[in-house]
């Protein structure tokens, strides 16, 4: 085979396949759970969602890389076109990188994962890989880009499910984001997508972020009109200082939204159960259906966890669910003022349909009822 960029690249899966393909980007060997998405789009914003920590990403879409890599636009600490400040996947799988053609693209696909220090692998069979990971579940795997892979056992010491990924994505202090008056949010920010700080921020709040371990009282320090748990990467079971905080934040009756990963802290704070999904859900075009009116909606996801319907906290009822395999979507609290969504309302890459459930927020913020 010849390589593009003259080195070869390998995956191997902890079923014991190995594929052998091109390297891109970085030179390296990472480990990693194996998931895919199914976006056609947007590969600047997954590869920074900080919810890919600890992820090796696989992109069924057949070609990436054609409209390159934007300049951030940054307003008011807020990054427009990336979900993070730097590339979150442990390593990239992709059937074919290819070379920029688009009048704002700064750099490629390759420079960019080089840059950063991300390994890249393309010119493999990514249906086949994807169809082992939909037969078998999400397994652990290790991407080599430009090295070879001697002994790949050595790697997959340490399991995905077992390890806490917010201690490398949370931030250290807060960072507050000025809004215009209509007071203060607190987001709760285990690796936050900067989408979720531009729909709350948009709406006027100053968005003051916490780092993931605050505690109810540092949070309740700023007074806030709500509190946001927002997305992050990892098992959510072992958050269990997070789901402390979330229970003590409940006796404060402050309006509270969760979204994925926050989603899935309601429901273990509240009484409820999350389990992991076989392959999870990634992509920009996931039907979640509105069962408050039965409208259908196209969403943006990113969970490999999930509240399945008997899993829903007695005090809470189902907002939304999926329909291809029921997983719940959303919840809504019967009492206090408590709305979630699985799915990510804010939306990038994909979709805007959802953006409403902000209003919502607000809404529940205004009245103090769900
Ligand atoms: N995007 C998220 O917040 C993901 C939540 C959780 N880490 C999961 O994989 O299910």
């Amino acid at each position: 085979m010849i390589c593009k960029r003259g080195y070869k690249g390998y995956i191997y899966l902890e079923d014991g396949t190995l594929i052998e393909g091109c390297g891109f980007g970085a030179k390296g060997i990472k480990a990693g759970e194996v998931v895919f998405t199914t976006s056609m789009n947007g590969y600047p914003e997954s590869l920074t969602d900080p919810s890919y920590r600890g992820q090796i990403l696989v992109i069924t879409h057949p070609l990436v890389g054609n409209y390159g890599i934007p300049k951030p636009i940054v307003e008011n600490g807020i990054l427009r076109n990336f979900e993070s400040e730097r590339i979150q996947v442990e390593g990239l799988v992709v059937a074919e990188e290819t070379d920029p053609y688009k009048w704002n693209s700064q750099m490629s696909l390759h420079d960019w994962l080089k840059s950063e220090g991300v390994p890249g692998v393309s010119d493999v069979d990514t249906r086949m890989l994807v169809k082992k990971v939909r037969n078998k579940g999400v397994m652990m795997g290790v991407i080599s880009s430009g090295i070879e892979l001697d002994d790949p056992k050595k790697y997959l010491e340490k399991k995905y499910d077992e390890i806490d990924f917010t201690q490398f994505t949370s931030p250290k202090s807060p960072i507050i984001h000025q809004g215009n008056g209509k007071g203060i949010i607190v987001l709760v920010d285990c690796g936050i997508k900067h989408g979720i700080l531009y729909q709350l921020n948009s709406r006027g709040y100053t968005v003051v972020r916490v780092p993931c371990n605050f505690t109810a009282n540092q949070i309740m320090d700023y007074s806030p009109q709500g509190v946001v748990f927002g997305n992050g990467p990892g098992n959510p079971k072992l958050l269990q200082g997070l789901i402390k905080t979330y229970k003590d934040i409940v006796e404060y009756k402050v309006p509270i939204m969760g979204i994925c990963l926050g989603h899935q802290i309601t429901s273990l704070a509240l009484g409820g159960n999350v389990r992991k999904m076989k392959y999870g859900h990634r992509a920009i075009n996931k039907p979640v259906i509105d069962v408050t009116d039965n409208k259908c909606y196209i969403t943006t996801h990113n969970h490999g966890y999930g509240v399945f319907k008997e899993d829903v906290p007695k005090d809470m009822k189902v907002w939304f669910y999926n329909p291809d395999d029921g997983v719940v979507e959303g919840m809504i609290h019967n009492k206090l003022p408590i709305i979630t969504t699985q799915f990510h309302p804010e939306a990038r890459p994909g979709p805007w349909d959802v953006t409403w459930v902000f209003d919502k927020f607000k809404k529940v913020i205004e009245s103090g009822r769900p």
